[in-house]
């Protein structure tokens, strides 16, 4: 365990933003409210456009809300950078770092002693089996071990949040399979507070404790749904009944809403 991270708890509360665009003001989030709580798995499903990346600009500081704030661990942080960690959907790994300096150098930038960061890196690729890869360059690595590290990274940042953006839309089913199983052990042994968006249901269904359901532009919660499948999570839950009802009750709010694609 890396021991300078403490899970902390997401709040935002009444979070509106509009973008101004050929002169006409776009409402794009209209007044989200939403929380993570002490290592829980939290998810947004919506559908394309309906606002998530935006949504994560204004939790990692990027961007300011329009109104609404936004706390973690109890301390405001609207407006304010390097607060959480950043999964992004492309690896985003730097080509002329070794794997195992990719995730030490950003440790270092977060803070951590430089020889406590590359012990931290050497130690998890081990521990995920990617020991052997430590000394690579990135452009070795399959997508999927890609991804692995760029989790990795995420996880040992000492950040009380940990946002993950559609981190294996990019991937082939198969290998987004191998990651969702992989992902949901590591996590399972090493829990963090993580707000991950998707597209996919059963995405949503098998990683997370609760579902938040976004409605198109201007975004709105639809619907709040705890996912009500045991820890640790099998990862053939998805044969379960009650996941096939589930998945159902989801697609019919979203298709509802003129949303239903991108399952
Ligand atoms: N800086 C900006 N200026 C103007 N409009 C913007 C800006 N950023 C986002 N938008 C608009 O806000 C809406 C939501 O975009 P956003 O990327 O947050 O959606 P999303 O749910 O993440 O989409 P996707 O699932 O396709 O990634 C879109 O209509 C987009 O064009």
């Amino acid at each position: 365990m890396n021991d300078s991270v403490a899970p902390g708890k997401l709040v935002l509360a009444g979070i509106r933003k509009r973008y101004v665009r050929e002169g006409r003001l776009y409402p794009v989030l209209d007044g989200i409210s939403l929380t993570v709580g002490e290592g829980e798995f939290v998810t947004l499903l919506g559908p394309s456009g309906s606002g998530k990346s935006t949504l994560f600009r204004l939790i990692g500081g990027v961007e300011r809300p329009d109104e609404g704030r936004i706390s973690i661990g109890g301390k405001e942080t609207t407006g304010r950078r390097g607060q959480i960690s950043y999964m992004p959907q492309q690896a985003s790994l730097f080509p002329w770092l070794s794997v195992a300096a990719n995730i030490s150098s950003a440790l270092v930038t977060a803070g951590i002693e430089r020889r406590r960061a590359a012990a931290l890196a050497e130690e998890w690729l081990e521990r995920i089996g990617l020991g052997d890869v430590a000394g690579a360059y990135p452009h070795v690595l399959s997508g999927g071990m890609q991804q692995r590290v760029s989790f990795l990274r995420a996880l040992l940042m000492p950040r009380g949040v940990m946002c993950l953006d559609e981190p294996f839309a990019a991937l082939d089913a198969l290998t987004r399979a191998e990651m969702q199983t992989w992902l949901l052990r590591l996590w399972e042994e090493e829990r963090r507070s993580v707000l991950f968006v998707t597209h996919s249901i059963e995405e949503a269904l098998t990683l997370s404790d609760r579902i938040y359901v976004l409605s198109p532009a201007p975004a709105r919660v639809l619907r709040e749904i705890e996912v009500p499948f045991a820890r640790p999570r099998r990862a053939d839950v998805w044969t379960e009944p009650d996941f096939v009802e589930l998945k159902q009750e989801v697609l019919g709010l979203l298709a509802r809403r003129g949303a239903a694609h991108g399952v």
